[in-house]
């Protein structure tokens, strides 16, 4: 089994890991053998993803195990420094694999949006990602170690979704972002892909008013666990450039996203 574990000797960093997708890419990742850097706002969260990895639910900055819990604000830039430097002081190296799912919706038809909501939105899913994969490739870089980056958008960020222009910007511009760093890291030997899942039973939908989760458009798309949408082998085949269908979103998979330059597909 030992030989199965094809990250055994990686440090993976996940940003919203005390949440339902963070959480379960954490459980995913510590199963393929890595140490993981649970992060997430919800300081006590991060501990409880930790404490289910088998950790010893660490405060930040104690001695690790082979886990260990983080408390930062991805969309604050001292935050996220600070978080860099504590993971390489805990762990004596930088992350090699850093999976951002930290996000938020504040959802609202564009007509009344605020603009604090779309700040907030735009700060935490889009701002909040070039701060960690900018800290995260620097560290890397600087260190001469090759790495892999995984950006978390939503299949929102490619077809938009009444009630969520703030959302739908943010992940689209997740999918961008994603696509130039692949371009500029890929010299440094840094992967950096998008995945975007379809719906996922995870907190951040309790919000969805039943009537339209009631809608065709919800219901023809069968809710996934967040377990599943985290396993390799249950995330859609990556889409060819002629998928227009997106049938990985069809069946309520997630649908991964081939970065343009270098034809490489999301991989953990
Ligand atoms: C290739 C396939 C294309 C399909 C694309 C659609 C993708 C949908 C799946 C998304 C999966 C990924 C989601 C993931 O990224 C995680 C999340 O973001 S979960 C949160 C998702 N949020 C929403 O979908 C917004 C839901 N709507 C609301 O929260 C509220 O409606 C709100 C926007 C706050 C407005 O509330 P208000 O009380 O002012 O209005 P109502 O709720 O009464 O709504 C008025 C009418 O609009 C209809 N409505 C509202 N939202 C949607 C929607 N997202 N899709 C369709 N219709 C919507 C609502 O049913 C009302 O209709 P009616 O007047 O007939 O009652
Ligand atoms: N659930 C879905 O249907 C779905 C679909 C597509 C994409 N996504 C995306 O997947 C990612 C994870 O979503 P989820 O469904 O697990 O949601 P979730 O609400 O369960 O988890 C999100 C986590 O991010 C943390 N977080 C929020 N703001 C933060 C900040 N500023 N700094 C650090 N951590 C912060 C929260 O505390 C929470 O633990 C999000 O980026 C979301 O947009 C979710």
């Amino acid at each position: 089994m030992a030989s199965q574990l094809r990250l055994r000797s990686a440090l993976a960093l996940v940003t919203g890991a005390g949440g339902g997708i963070g959480r379960a890419v954490s459980v995913r990742l510590a199963a393929e053998g890595a140490a993981v850097a649970a992060c997430d706002l919800d300081g006590a969260a991060a501990r409880e993803t930790v404490r289910l990895l088998g950790g010893p639910g660490s405060e930040e900055g104690a001695p690790c195990g082979a886990h260990a819990a983080f408390q930062a604000d991805v969309s604050e830039t001292r935050a996220v420094r600070r978080l860099l430097e504590q993971v390489q002081a805990c762990f004596s190296r930088p992350p090699s694999v850093v999976v951002s799912c930290a996000g938020i919706t504040r959802d609202e038809f564009l007509l009344h949006m605020s603009e604090d909501d779309w700040d907030r939105v735009i700060a935490v899913n889009l701002k909040g990602i070039f701060l960690v994969n900018q800290a995260a490739a620097q560290a890397l870089v600087s260190s001469g170690c090759p790495g892999s980056i995984i950006n978390i958008s939503s299949i929102v960020g490619k077809v938009g979704n009444m009630g969520q222009t703030n959302y739908a910007a943010s992940k689209a511009g997740v999918i961008g972002l994603t696509q130039t760093a692949a371009r500029e890291f890929g010299r440094h030997g840094i992967r950096c892909n998008s995945v975007l899942p379809g719906f996922i039973k995870t907190p951040m939908i309790q919000k969805v008013p039943q009537k339209v989760l009631d809608k065709e458009v919800f219901s023809c798309n069968c809710l996934k666990d967040p377990g599943l949408c985290s396993h390799p082998h249950h995330s859609a085949r990556p889409p060819a450039a002629e998928d227009s269908e997106f049938p990985g979103y069809k069946r309520g998979g997630s649908v991964w996203l081939r970065n343009a330059e270098y034809g490489r597909q999301g991989c953990l």
